[in-house]
């Protein structure tokens, strides 16, 4: 199979879907990689060190698009929709719930489109979104101390306090991978931690993991507005997969909260938990300031520690990649339910129900299709 590898375009996003390791293992099973030029830049990775592995350098996006399968890291931007045709098969993270006119690009241009974060494996685990929710969960609480400080438009506390002065607060919404790992960093940084979840078993893993350095708490409007209104930092960290956000936090609460706290929607991707992140922000400009309370809501947050981050993207996709060209879409899917959980859309449908749904559009079951 040919495999092309575009350069992503997306604001300060530095990730690339394949490395060198990548290539030679794709190689070795006798298919072409087309990797545009400075593709692997960002994350450390250059020209020469994918043409040793093997690999076709292209000069411009349009040759690594005309490809059987195409690998990226984020969603298309509508620039790219022009490159989508007809049984293209597309790799990458895709987040269409809140993205009408990006399904409906995929859809009139009957792209095959494997969303990496609707790979779900038997346990309900998502195989291949868990290290950038680590990374992006590990990074949210990095990220919320340094924009308390007062320089960058906090209220100007120290996470971990020092003797004689109490500690900061910290919420979290939400207790699975980005939780778990803001969790781990925000005690690192001395913080007094609460994680919120609906889901009984998991408040009780958390406390097998964590024991007394955390609280925990079910999620309910009236713990959320209370855990709110005390907190120096909160972390939107919900997924229901592949479907919308659900909108947890009521502009109301946010009212509530203490003048120069900082939120961090790591959610937004899919939409957002707060119903005051109502936009998208940039590794440029990551913040904005509502109700007094600074929000931080940018959706590509592991392509700021692109070498971390494409290393363990594709520890994880390429796996997945062979088996996509080793046995062509069909095959692979109808052999792997997880992966056939992964297609978002095919042969002119939407074939992920809570995409459906988001979109009011119908939706076909891919396993029937591929029959
Ligand atoms: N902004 C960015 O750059 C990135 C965003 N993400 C996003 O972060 C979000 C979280 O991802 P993961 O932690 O991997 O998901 P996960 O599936 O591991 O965890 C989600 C948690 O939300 C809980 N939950 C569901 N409904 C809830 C409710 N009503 N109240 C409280 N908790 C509830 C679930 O029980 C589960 O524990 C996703 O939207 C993901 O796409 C992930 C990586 C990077
Ligand atoms: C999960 C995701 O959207 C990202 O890593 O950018």
């Amino acid at each position: 199979m040919k495999i092309g590898v575009p350069k992503e375009i997306k604001n300060n996003e530095n990730r690339v879907a394949m490395t060198p390791a990548g290539v030679i293992t794709l190689k070795s099973s006798g298919h072409e990689i087309f990797v545009e030029s400075t593709a692997g830049e960002g994350s450390g990775f250059t020209n020469e060190e994918y043409q040793e592995a093997g690999a076709t350098i292209v000069s411009t996006a349009k040759e690594a698009w005309e490809q059987d399968m195409v690998m990226k890291v984020k969603e298309p931007l509508p620039e790219e929709y022009e490159y989508f045709h007809n049984g293209l098969i597309l790799f990458t993270y895709l987040h269409l719930a809140p993205e009408p006119e990006l399904t409906k690009a995929l859809i009139e241009n009957k792209v095959v489109a494997i969303a990496y974060e609707t790979v779900q494996s038997k346990k309900g685990t998502l195989p291949l979104l868990t290290p950038m929710s680590e990374v992006a969960g590990r990074m949210s609480s990095q990220i919320g101390a340094q924009f308390l400080e007062k320089s960058r438009g906090g209220m100007g506390i120290l996470l971990s306090g020092i003797p004689g002065v109490k500690r900061g607060r910290v919420s979290i919404i939400g207790g699975g991978v980005v939780g778990t790992n803001a969790a781990k960093i925000a005690m690192g940084l001395g913080a007094d931690v609460t994680i919120i979840d609906l889901n009984p078993e998991r408040l009780r893993e958390l406390d097998d993991i964590f024991g007394s350095s955390i609280n925990t708490l079910m999620s309910n409007p009236l713990n959320i507005a209370h855990a709110l209104s005390e907190s120096d930092l909160v972390i939107g960290a919900v997924l229901i997969p592949g479907a919308k956000a659900p909108k947890l936090v009521t502009e109301d609460m946010v009212k509530d909260m203490q003048e120069g706290a900082v939120i961090v929607d790591v959610a937004i991707d899919q939409g957002g938990i707060f119903e005051t992140t109502d936009r998208i922000t940039t590794h440029d400009n990551p913040t904005y300031e509502k109700h007094g309370v600074l929000h931080y809501a940018v959706a590509n947050m592991p392509g700021a520690v692109p070498r971390t981050s494409t290393i363990g993207l594709t520890n994880v996709t390429v796996p997945y990649a062979l088996q996509l060209a080793n046995k062509g879409y069909q095959k692979a899917c109808l052999e792997d339910e997880s992966l056939l959980k992964g297609i978002n859309t095919l042969d002119g449908y939407v074939t992920y129900k809570a995409v459906a749904e988001a979109h009011d559009l119908d939706y076909c079951d891919a396993h029937s299709l591929l029959k």
